[in-house]
């Protein structure tokens, strides 16, 4: 077998080590007849000399790529494997059919994969997991692994985010809900009222989407029954769809810097402020982080992608790596196949993009007109900004003891809140799980928004002298806002700018995911999965309900619904669908 080659690298996501570790917390319940990987207990630290099944086809199928004969045909083809992409391959797999992943990259992942460099293991993106308990409806990252026989161990997070904000104003959001609300209420102690308002709608919200059974919102006998069982928290849902978080928090809030401080709870999650962030998405997150908490895999973020990709060819799925699909295949004006940068082609039922809207129809159907709903879209949403991110090993002396693991820093203006490089992001996953970093060491992950634009047409020697000098202004913002002596405490530094984002994360433009154009009205405009070219589908951010890893994950489940229904593995009524699919495309023109 090849080795996993080390392609030329950006700083961001090098090849994650040679030995391709799995990271740990994998608990299998079961192994399928291809599975290469069957434990009956918990994992602990990175196991060199085991390969995850996935990466084992990998490497077969690094080794086979170029020219020769179409294969298929597949129940459905799956482009990228990001958490979207590898959720909607994973539940359709188990529900019976063929599908076959093919990934750009070496591992899977997407955002959210990992690399490993001198005894760390870095999340290339978030920490922070949504959707990760064992409890409820709405854990869908626990569900999805269900699906496909895996349980990770994960850490109980006893914070979200430590926020230190302008006018030193510092608010630490405990695990526990009464524990959070009573230190907000303690900041402002003037708006109580308006404070358990706003977030007690959040909780009417939340508890309408947990009482759900979710499923595809594009599949009519799925989404009538909902309405027949739980008319009035499916209604609480229609009613708040359009709304956004900012609007709502006006109705009750009048003090500028508690809004402001929302602003910031909806920014971390949507990258715009609460104006613009849909309340049903506001309250899934802010409520989440207290029913069922926020919690850590133990190894590392990267465990729960191996472990999709590893339940996937268990349940006699594949995927393939180094795959670059360059073209879906129209025939008819319908999406029947994928070719790849080297010729080869695949053939399937159904084609799933996981890759960002801008690039499926701007790249992958580039000599497609625009459809019109898709140019609806690109009115009503542009692409985020990118980021700058600094994955750090630091020396453990540097972090005062009880340091809490995921911090927002805006120190002076709040006018800086969603300007470049404004506001911080900072986790450190090894307070929750020393084996991420060799004893006596912590990861420092950091990163902030910013543009492409600022980072095109620097020569080599420019480009890394920038990355420097910005890398190093925010290590020294964090060094006086929070850890003094940071700077000298750092034995390891990699930065990562939109353009090796833009390169390793094949977004385009590195973009962090779709954000809406102007003030939305809720998630109306949000497309879902199907598109306007008969067998395509799209899964992962630029689809309902937009960023996040667990909103990707729901998108995932979504899609599979939807498409598993369209190949007759699911139940599914061709008249309702039509009035549905009409409706919710005539709906989307209104917002
Ligand atoms: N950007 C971050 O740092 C970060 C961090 C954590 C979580 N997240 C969340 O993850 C979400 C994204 O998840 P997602 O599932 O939508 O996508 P993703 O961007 O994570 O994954 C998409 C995958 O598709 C692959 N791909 C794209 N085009 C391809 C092509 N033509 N051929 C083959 N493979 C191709 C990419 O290599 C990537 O692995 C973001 O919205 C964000 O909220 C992001
Ligand atoms: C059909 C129609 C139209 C109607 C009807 C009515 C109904 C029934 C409705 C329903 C609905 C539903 C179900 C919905 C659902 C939704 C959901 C699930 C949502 C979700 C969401 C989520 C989200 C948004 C998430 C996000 C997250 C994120 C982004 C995260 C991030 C993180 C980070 C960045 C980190 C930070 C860090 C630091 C601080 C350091």
């Amino acid at each position: 077998m090849p080795p996993l080659a080390a392609r030329a690298h950006g700083p961001l996501l090098l090849a994650p080590t040679a030995h391709a570790a799995r990271p740990a917390g994998l608990l299998r319940a079961s192994s399928g007849p291809r599975g290469g990987v069957s434990v009956g207990g918990v994992r602990r630290g990175a196991l060199a000399s085991e390969r995850s099944a996935a990466v084992a086809v990998a490497e077969k199928a690094a080794g086979e790529e170029g020219g020769g004969e179409g294969e298929g045909p597949y129940d459905a083809i799956v482009i990228g494997s990001g958490i979207g992409g590898l959720v909607a391959g994973t539940q359709l797999a188990a529900k019976g059919a063929r599908v076959l992943v093919l990934e750009k990259y070496l591992i899977p992942g997407g955002s959210s994969g990992y690399y490993c460099r001198d005894g760390f293991t870095f999340d290339v993106g978030s920490s922070v997991m949504f959707g990760f308990s064992d409890k409820g409806n709405l854990n869908l990252i626990t569900q999805a692994l269900e699906a496909v026989g895996c349980k990770m161990e994960v850490l109980p997070d006893p914070s979200t985010v430590h926020f230190h904000l302008p006018g030193d104003l510092s608010v630490l959001v405990h695990r526990e809900y009464e524990d959070f609300i009573n230190e907000l209420i303690s900041k402002f102690p003037h708006e109580k009222e308006g404070i358990l308002k706003f977030y007690g709608i959040c909780w009417k919200i939340f508890n309408s989407l947990n009482s759900l059974e979710l499923k595809s919102l594009e599949e009519p006998l799925y989404l009538f029954g909902q309405f027949f069982q739980k008319p009035l928290e499916c209604l609480t849902l229609a009613y708040y769809l359009p709304q956004n978080a900012g609007d709502i928090a006006r109705k009750f809030i009048k003090d500028q810097a508690l809004l402001s401080f929302i602003d910031a709870e909806c920014f971390i999650v949507s990258t715009v402020n609460a104006l613009q962030t849909p309340m049903i998405n506001a309250s899934m997150v802010l409520c989440d982080r207290h029913f069922g908490g926020i919690n850590y895999p133990v190894g590392g973020v990267g465990g729960i992608a191996t472990s999709l990709a590893d339940g996937l060819v268990e349940k006699g799925s594949e995927i393939r790596y180094k795959a670059n699909v360059t073209n879906v295949i129209l025939e008819n004006g319908k999406a029947v196949g994928v070719r790849l940068s080297n010729g080869k082609e695949f053939f399937a039922k159904t084609v799933i993009s996981n890759a960002t809207r801008w690039d499926t129809f701007g790249k992958l159907l580039k000599d497609k007109e625009l459809p019109e709903e898709e140019k609806n879209f690109q009115k009503n949403y542009v692409k985020a900004p990118s980021f700058l991110s600094i994955h750090m090993g630091v020396k453990a002396s540097v972090l005062p003891a009880g340091t809490d693991c995921h911090h927002f820093v805006l120190e002076d203006d709040w006018n800086n809140l969603e300007k470049p490089y404004g506001s911080i992001f900072l986790s450190i996953p090894t307070v929750l799980d020393p084996s991420l970093a060799p004893e006596g060491h912590h990861i420092l992950h950091i990163f902030t928004t910013a543009g492409i634009e600022d980072w095109e047409g620097l020569s080599r020697k420019e480009y890394e002298e920038k990355k420097e000098v910005v890398a190093n202004e925010i290590i020294r913002r964090l060094e006086k806002k929070l850890f003094p002596g940071l700077q000298d405490s750092i034995v390891l530094k990699e930065v990562g700018s939109p353009k090796t984002h833009r390169r390793f994360l094949a977004r385009n433009d590195g973009t962090y995911g779709p954000m809406p154009r102007g003030k939305p009205k809720g998630l109306l405009a949000m497309p879902f999965n199907t598109t306007s070219i008969d067998g395509l589908y799209c899964v992962g951010d630029s689809c309902f309900p937009g960023q996040g890893v667990i909103a990707v994950a729901f998108s995932g489940i979504m899609c599979a619904h939807r498409v598993a229904a369209d190949i007759g593995l699911e139940q599914r009524s061709p008249v309702l669908d039509s009035g549905l699919l009409g409706l919710l495309r005539w709906l989307r023109t209104l917002a």
